[in-house]
């Protein structure tokens, strides 16, 4: 490859060569717990006692956050998969807050030659932390890699953010089915269980700002929404089933997305309801906030509600949604843009939410606030 070939190559349809599975990271033993957290949290004021919290929480599983273990899983069956369909394409594997770091994966991907990656995100949404932030966290790698190895500005790197995939038919059917299985592990009764799905919250201020101008913004919430519609309509549930949020960070005086899960169960129990099902939509694996804030306090708290409890599995390793994780590269992989409607009202048609070139900015609807500052 030229580099008057590799200068063009941004919007121009030129193969891919490797995959970039990348992802939050976690701690691997006790002692990364707290450096893991100071990664995650600096510069976002997240009081100590919240991080005190957290780190009870990680050394509650000795220390050893399930993420990187699921996230092993899932890369095992995508590479099985792409062999299976003749896709020789390599899968590396990078992190923003712990090892591997996606700067080192950058690094050392450039040091095998590859030149042109596409990047899975394991976040399905928009909006700052699911979206954006790890277009940024796919901008600093780039720089970092440029500095260790100057021959990159000659024979540039091209990173590929693929599109989010939230509202794409073999997700919503994982997580379907996922909560028809649950149901199945709970007694039958006269009154089929509540229908409860969670996903992360995150402040208020930060879900308003990013959506299709006019919209009101609120994009993750929105797009967290409709999935919940669509996985509900699959399991058979219609529009009868709840949405709140969990694993709220940040200090108390600042609004995030609420109800919280525990808050809600409470209502739910003075409702009447006997039995629940939380569908953690807003994940695709079993990792921390899944296996802590709902296997252990949700459900702990549905135990003293007198709350039948079952979660629902996340879509983790389901053959449907690794096949997704291939088909979105297989079909951008030829270096096609991907481009399209979002199904989401307000929204114009055109580059596919997400999909982002070395850490730049994907769509003014996404990315970019969509709304003009306030003025003075
Ligand atoms: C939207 C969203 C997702 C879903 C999209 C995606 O999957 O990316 C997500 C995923 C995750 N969040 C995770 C862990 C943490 N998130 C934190 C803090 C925060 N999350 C936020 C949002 C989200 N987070 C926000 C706005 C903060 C506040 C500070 C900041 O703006 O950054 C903190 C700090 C301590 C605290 O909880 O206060 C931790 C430890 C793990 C790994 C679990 C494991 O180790 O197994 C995963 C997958
Ligand atoms: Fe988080």
């Amino acid at each position: 490859m030229t580099t008057a070939d590799a200068s063009k190559a941004v919007g121009s349809p030129i193969a891919f060569d490797a995959v970039l599975f990348l992802s939050f990271g976690g701690p691997d033993e006790p002692a990364d717990v707290r450096p893991f957290l100071e990664n995650v949290t600096r510069g976002r004021g997240v009081p100590p006692e919240r991080l005190d919290e957290v780190a009870e929480h990680y050394l509650h599983f000795g220390g050893v956050s399930p993420i990187n273990r699921l996230n092993l899983e899932m890369i095992d069956s995508l590479r099985g998969e792409l062999v299976s369909r003749g896709v020789d394409l390599p899968v590396f594997f990078g992190n923003r807050n712990w090892h591997p770091m996606i700067e080192d994966t950058v690094v050392e991907m450039y040091r095998a030659g590859h030149r042109r990656v596409l990047v899975f995100p394991t976040s399905a949404w928009g909006g700052y932390s699911g979206c954006r932030q790890y277009n940024e966290d796919i901008g600093r790698a780039l720089s970092a890699a440029t500095a260790a190895l100057p021959e990159i500005a000659s024979d540039p790197m091209l990173l590929r953010k693929l599109p989010q995939y939230w509202h794409e038919p073999s997700f919503v059917e994982a997580f379907g089915d996922a909560v028809i299985r649950a149901v199945g592990q709970l007694p039958n009764r006269p009154v089929r269980p509540r229908l409860v799905f969670t996903a992360h919250s995150i402040p208020v201020a930060a879900d308003r700002s990013d959506g299709p101008a006019g919209s009101g913004g609120q994009l993750y919430q929105r797009q967290v929404s409709a999935a919940a519609a669509a996985v509900a309509e699959k399991a058979g549930y219609g529009t009868e089933f709840d949405l709140v949020w969990q694993s709220r960070s940040g200090p108390p005086q600042v609004p995030w997305l609420e109800p919280d899960i525990c808050d809600h169960l409470e209502i739910v129990a003075t409702q009447g309801a006997e039995q629940v099902v939380v569908c953690p939509v807003g994940f695709v694996s079993d990792h921390l906030e899944v296996v802590w804030d709902l296997d252990n306090e949700a459900a702990e708290t549905a135990e003293r509600l007198g709350l039948g409890y079952v979660r629902a599995d996340t879509v983790g390793t389901d053959t449907r949604f690794i096949a997704l994780i291939a088909d979105l590269i297989d079909r951008y992989r030829g270096g096609e843009v991907p481009t399209g409607p979002t199904s989401l009202p307000g929204d114009d048609a055109g580059r596919e939410l997400g999909c982002a070139d070395n850490g730049s900015t994907c769509r003014a609807v996404c990315c970019v606030p969509a709304r003009r500052p306030a003025r003075t």
